[in-house]
């Protein structure tokens, strides 16, 4: 029996809050900090339970870790460790970074993990590092990795994770020469943006040209202090809930971000455009997984059917956030049905009770239906909000919404 429910009233938000800082800026800025060789003080104003879990690792690989309540000062080791033990928990991003990065720290790697994780793909980073001079004995958690990441050619198809090109990417700052070919334009792709950012603040310059990345030669030189820039696939959900009536302020929010989810702005343009227009909408999801739960709740406020489309890398994400989204729009009174990798949404939300699925993003975007709501809506398992935003009920709360 799930027992960890909340109930939240109908109701609009208002007030300003501070964006939390970005989990994927924090994980690749934390494994750099670990990779050089001097320390980094690096501001974070929310320690999710998955930045937790990269701060954790890079302990447990010989990282000495202050911790604060803004941030953290990390001294990286001067030595390689014998053997770890690294748990990922649920974090997909810990996961594949990891399984690239940590043999730079250690020379034997035991990695662990939990509920959905070992479910969720790795095995063509795997079979690459395999060919790259790895041993990893097994295809999904918990596996053990020996050898030394010493860089090379890897070749990557686009259809699982972009993870992959960023976990070698962080991997390959510490390599002689590092060269990844994908075989197509990557889904997610956007996100590698963010890594070869983060690679510059640390001195390290990625070629990217066409559909392949490059690293010769990198010294990776600590910026001393790292400033974590705030999240756009969170605040996405205070963004939503303006569309829907709420006043809210967002503050601490970078405008030239390399964080494609910034395209909530865009996706909420276009609803609105679509509101008298008569056409039919479609979202193509592909580059911005995240948004999905958020831009489903969205597109209930049009009058025609509308599309999320393109949604297949939804399938493995910490649920199918296919059938999960789609049964937070049934569940809420909304009419929702999956058609291939595509999601059709009409109907209205009215409220009721929705199922996480473990989801922190269905958990958020559950929570912002309550500005369409007649009724309550009851989220059971709410508190999977932790994986990436632990504060946000009580932003919630400060924001004028009632809880139960
Ligand atoms: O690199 C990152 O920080 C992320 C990449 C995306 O995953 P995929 O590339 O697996 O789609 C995204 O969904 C995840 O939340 C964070
Ligand atoms: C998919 C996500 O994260 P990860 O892949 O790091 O588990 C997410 O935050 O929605």
């Amino acid at each position: 029996m799930k027992t960890d429910k909340i109930t939240i009233k109908k109701g609009k938000l208002k007030g300003e809050i501070d964006a939390i800082s970005s989990k994927s800026f924090a994980h690749r800025a934390l494994i750099m900090a670990g990779l050089s060789d001097s320390p980094t003080e690096i501001f974070i104003n929310e320690f999710s339970k998955d930045i937790n879990v990269t701060i954790k690792a890079l302990e447990d690989l010989g990282a000495y870790i202050e911790r604060y309540e803004d941030k953290i000062i990390l001294i990286p080791s001067k030595k390689k460790l014998n053997k770890a033990i690294i748990d990922m928990y649920e974090s997909g991003s810990s996961l594949r970074f990891f399984t690239a990065v940590s043999t730079h720290f250690a020379k034997e790697i035991k990695i662990i993990g939990e509920k959905r994780l070992s479910q969720r793909p790795n095995l063509a980073l795997i079979e690459n590092l395999r060919e790259n001079g790895l041993s990893i004995d097994n295809d999904r958690l918990p596996f053990t990795i020996s050898g030394d990441f010493l860089g090379g050619n890897f070749k990557l198809s686009h259809d699982e994770s972009s993870q992959y090109i960023t976990a070698l990417l962080l991997a390959g700052s510490k390599s002689a020469r590092t060269f990844i070919e994908l075989d197509n334009l990557a889904e997610s792709v956007g996100y590698v943006d963010i890594t070869i950012d983060v690679l510059k603040d640390f001195n390290v310059d990625v070629i990217k040209e066409g559909f392949s990345y490059k690293i010769e030669n990198p010294k990776i030189i600590s910026p001393k202090k790292y400033y974590v820039e705030g999240d756009w696939s969170n605040s996405a959900f205070f963004y939503g809930a303006n569309l829907l009536g709420s006043d809210i302020k967002i503050n601490n929010l970078n405008f030239n971000t390399s964080q494609k989810d910034k395209e909530i702005i865009s996706i909420i343009e276009r609803i609105k455009e679509h509101k008298n227009n008569g056409k039919t909408l479609k979202i193509d999801i592909s580059q911005i997984p995240d948004l999905a739960p958020i831009t489903a709740i969205l597109l209930t406020t049009l009058d025609k059917p509308s599309y999320i489309v393109n949604g297949k890398r939804l399938r493995i994400k910490e649920s199918d956030r296919l059938i999960s989204t789609c049964q937070m729009l049934n569940n809420l009174g909304a009419k929702a049905e999956i058609r291939g990798d595509d999601l059709k949404v009409e109907g209205k939300i009215k409220g009721g009770v929705v199922d996480s699925f473990n989801d922190h993003r269905i958990v958020m975007a559950a929570s912002i239906a309550s500005n369409l709501a007649s009724e309550d809506i009851t989220i059971l398992d709410y508190k999977a909000v932790n994986k990436s935003y632990p504060n946000f009920f009580n932003d919630f709360e400060k924001l004028g919404g009632e809880l139960r």
